[in-house]
């Protein structure tokens, strides 16, 4: 489903975020979270496979799932995930370069930023919501709290290094409408096909409030 990035961050407390290495998961990674309550999705363009799983993704999900990529780096990417069908973009940071191939297209980006600096250049290109990343390791919940007091009007949605217990804070923010992760799709459940126990993971991450 196609919608605006202040719409796509109001959907669900948290955007999973996927790094899918066999194809065969794609669908039924996507679905578990998708079951568990988790109806924004991202796959990482991390792994060979990755446009092919969201292409996948797309077909057999249902119609209300949103699916889109992160780990776009370069125009180049942005422009193969969309067409793949990706119907939101997420990057860990921002050049200049990508903010003018982000403008150019109908598909929206959830731009990176980690700095007062980097927020500042995307609010005067016109993006007032950005990811910040990497979260732990940028300053956490008191860095998000303070770039709040002189930029309120950016809406953040941090990713790096969170999980079910760190959420709720970061949650508690004004200037944060969801966080993002892996932690509901670790690896080791994703190789071993535990799709239920990903579900219950999803079902915990979708119940977080805002
Ligand atoms: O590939 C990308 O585009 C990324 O920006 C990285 C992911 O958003 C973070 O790596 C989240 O991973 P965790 O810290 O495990 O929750």
């Amino acid at each position: 489903m196609a919608l605006s990035i202040d719409k796509i961050v109001q959907v669900a407390p948290v955007i999973p975020v996927m790094v899918v290495e066999r194809l065969e998961d794609a669908v039924p990674l996507a679905q578990a979270l998708y079951n568990g309550g988790l109806k924004v999705l991202e796959i990482t363009l991390r792994t060979p496979v990755a446009l092919d799983a969201i292409r996948a993704m797309v077909d057999a999900l249902p119609e209300d799932a949103v699916i889109g990529a992160g780990t776009i780096v370069t125009p180049d990417d942005l422009k193969k995930a969309v067409e793949a069908g990706s119907t939101f973009l997420v990057s860990p940071g921002t050049t200049a370069e990508l903010i003018e191939a982000a403008k150019a297209s109908d598909v929206p980006l959830l731009p990176g930023i980690a700095t007062p600096s980097e927020a500042m250049n995307l609010l005067a290109h016109g993006f007032t919501h950005m990811k910040f990343f990497p979260a732990e390791s940028a300053g956490g919940v008191s860095m998000v709290k303070s770039i709040g007091g002189p930029l309120p009007q950016i809406t953040f949605c941090p990713t790096g290094g969170i999980n079910l217990a760190k959420a709720p804070e970061y949650l508690s923010l004004p200037n944060v409408a969801c966080v993002g992760g892996t932690w509901m799709a670790p690896k080791e459940l994703i190789a071993e096909k535990r799709w239920d126990e990903i579900e219950k993971l999803a079902r915990e991450a979708a119940q977080l409030a805002r």
